[in-house]
């Protein structure tokens, strides 16, 4: 442990003074509200490295970090590790508002009376509920909200584990969600740190608090601490940017001596068709990935249905060979430990080079072993056991490109792990049939893939973050960066909504994900692809209004 006066930023960052403030804060609670890329994710995990190592967070508190998706969790949950090292990280919970609300479901359930009570095997449903057996994903929030509400013994519980609470993304907060925070840590001793950015509040439809940031301000006499910076985007990208500021909310635009500098490319590309997109935008993908960037660093982000718009291109890039991601289907899922562990013992035994996806297996595998000598035997029969699996694979018997030859090798080896281990890898896990339906879906995602060519070495790829470029909707990537984003589709047909203002959110959102290259296209015919709805415009009109904001020095 080091005093606080002698803690620097991890990796050796050079904070802004009112980040270096928010960051140090002993008791008060803060509120940091900046422009995209500032570092206020960055924020959070520096922050969480102060409150471990100086001892701020003391053994055995924890701090709470909640986030709004999985991969944003994961991806601060990510940092803290890299950042202060596992054993410290251990007492840093990052989790979405879903799965806090489930955790507090899991270990408070009998304070759920009358028709909210719920048997021990309830489970959770995209639509329907019912009676004791069944919520759904909407419901959580508010029945956790009933818990800590009406239960002086659970909220005690959290206020007992929780000595500091980061709220990330906070502009896109709901109602029910804000009541639950100021319900568990309002007049608490706890210390809660939010950040967010109001021009990036694209949950509007989903009820997100108008001045959430400044109500939270007022209700936990919070200090505003605005930051300045912007250190993803080039000061081309930048310009755009401040372009959209300086009509979305003028006072936070930056004055133009601050954005100059030639660096970083933005083009607007034309279309006759969506084939004829999903060529050009191929060819730029195949030549970036030639020149070196990796693949990982290129996202094409869609408003909606990414399945439909970038049907074309996902078949253009499958005929060149290259490894794309469609988010939708698979994102939630790889954020998943069970999913992560499954998929690095395919990629181990599928392929000899994978000494990242054997180290995270073997991390996985021995996070919860009891002794060293019980670590070691454990150790010895896992090895053992990758080395029949490999051989068997290699096997000119094996059908390989046959999804049904891998379930049986992934549950000997799920088995050889054991049960305990398995619901060990997230407190969900323990309850109801989490961790056996996710286990299906983890072997079907990887079915699905690996009937495209029947590679399997092709299929992890898709289905890895890494090694494979990812097709994500304006949602799904909030909070992410690449050095490429191709925003596909900015015509009025896609870039439609009631609130005109939620439109100008979700397009700032899309093209300040990116660090040094922003390509945005429209096509004035976009062919009816197989599965579209019968609400689907053939023919395109540009958003001329989004595209303005690209043209300028
Ligand atoms: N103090 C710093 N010095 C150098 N780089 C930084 C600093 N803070 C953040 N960064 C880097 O800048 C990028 C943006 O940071 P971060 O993702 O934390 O921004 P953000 O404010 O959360 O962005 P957004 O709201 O757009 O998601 C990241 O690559 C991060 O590593």
């Amino acid at each position: 442990m080091i005093p606080p006066e002698d803690w620097c930023p991890a990796d050796g960052l050079i904070l802004e003074p009112n980040a270096l403030t928010a960051v140090t804060m002993i008791d008060a609670n803060v509120v940091v509200a900046a422009g995209p890329g500032a570092g206020k994710t960055e924020l959070l995990a520096q922050r969480a490295d102060f409150l471990l190592r100086t001892g701020q967070c003391p053994y055995p508190r924890r701090i709470l970090a909640v986030s709004f998706k999985v991969d944003a969790a994961r991806n601060l949950r990510e940092r803290v590790r890299r950042r202060c090292g596992s054993q410290l990280a251990a007492r840093f919970d990052s989790v979405t508002f879903h799965a806090f609300a489930k955790r507090l479901i899991d270990n408070f359930r009998p304070a759920l009376v009358g028709p909210n009570a719920l048997d021990p095997d309830y489970r959770i449903d995209t639509e329907t509920r019912i009676l004791r057996k069944q919520i759904t994903f909407k419901d959580m929030v508010p029945l956790a909200l009933k818990i800590v509400g009406s239960n002086a013994y659970a909220r005690g519980g959290i206020r007992q584990t929780y000595s500091h609470v980061f709220l990330d993304e906070f502009q896109d907060c709901n109602n029910s969600q804000y009541q639950l925070v100021k319900a568990a840590f309002g007049q608490s001793t706890a210390v809660l740190t939010a950040v967010g950015d109001t021009k990036q509040r694209i949950m509007a439809f989903a009820g997100a608090l108008d001045g959430v940031l400044q109500t939270f301000a007022a209700d936990f006499s919070a200090d505003p601490l605005p930051l300045y910076q912007n250190f993803r985007s080039a000061p081309r990208l930048r310009r755009m940017q401040n372009r959209m500021i300086a009509r979305m909310d003028p006072a936070a635009a930056s004055p133009a001596e601050d954005l100059v500098g030639e660096d970083g490319a933005i083009e607007v590309l034309k279309f006759d068709t969506a084939s004829q997109e999903a060529e050009v935008i191929a060819d730029r993908i195949e030549d970036w990935l030639e020149q070196g960037v990796p693949p990982s660093e290129i996202a094409i982000l869609v408003r909606q249905q990414p399945h439909l718009v970038a049907a074309a291109l996902g078949s253009e890039l499958t005929a060149r060979g290259i490894a794309f991601r469609n988010e939708q289907e698979s994102q939630d899922l790889t954020a998943e430990p069970i999913a992560a562990l499954v998929f690095s013992f395919l990629r181990v035994v599928a392929d000899d080079r994978q000494p990242d996806a054997y180290a995270e297996l073997m991390r996985i595998v021995h996070r919860s072993s009891a002794s060293e000598q019980e670590a070691a035997r454990f150790d010895s029969q896992v090895k053992q056991k990758l080395r029949t699996t490999r051989a068997a694979v290699r096997d000119s018997a094996f059908a390989a490109g046959e999804p049904a030859a891998w379930t049986p090798l992934v549950h000997e080896f799920l088995d050889l792990v054991s049960r305990p281990v398995l619901t060990a890898l997230s407190p969900g896990y323990q309850q109801g049939n989490r961790l056996d339906d996710l286990i299906v879906k983890t072997l079907d995602a990887y079915s699905r893939e690996l009937t495209v060519n029947g590679d399997p070495a092709h299929a992890l790829r898709r289905l890895s973050e890494a090694d494979a470029v990812r097709f994500l909707t304006i949602h799904k990537c909030k909070g992410l960066e690449f050095e490429k984003v191709v925003v596909l589709g900015v015509e009025t047909q896609l870039f439609w909504d009631r609130n005109a203002d939620t439109v100008m959110s979700e397009f700032f959102v899309a093209i300040s994900r990116a660090k040094r290259h922003l390509v945005l296209t429209y096509a004035e015919y976009r062919e009816r692809p197989d599965g579209a709805p019968w609400k689907w415009d053939e023919l395109r009109t540009p958003h001329r209004t989004l595209l303005s904001f690209a043209e300028g020095p």
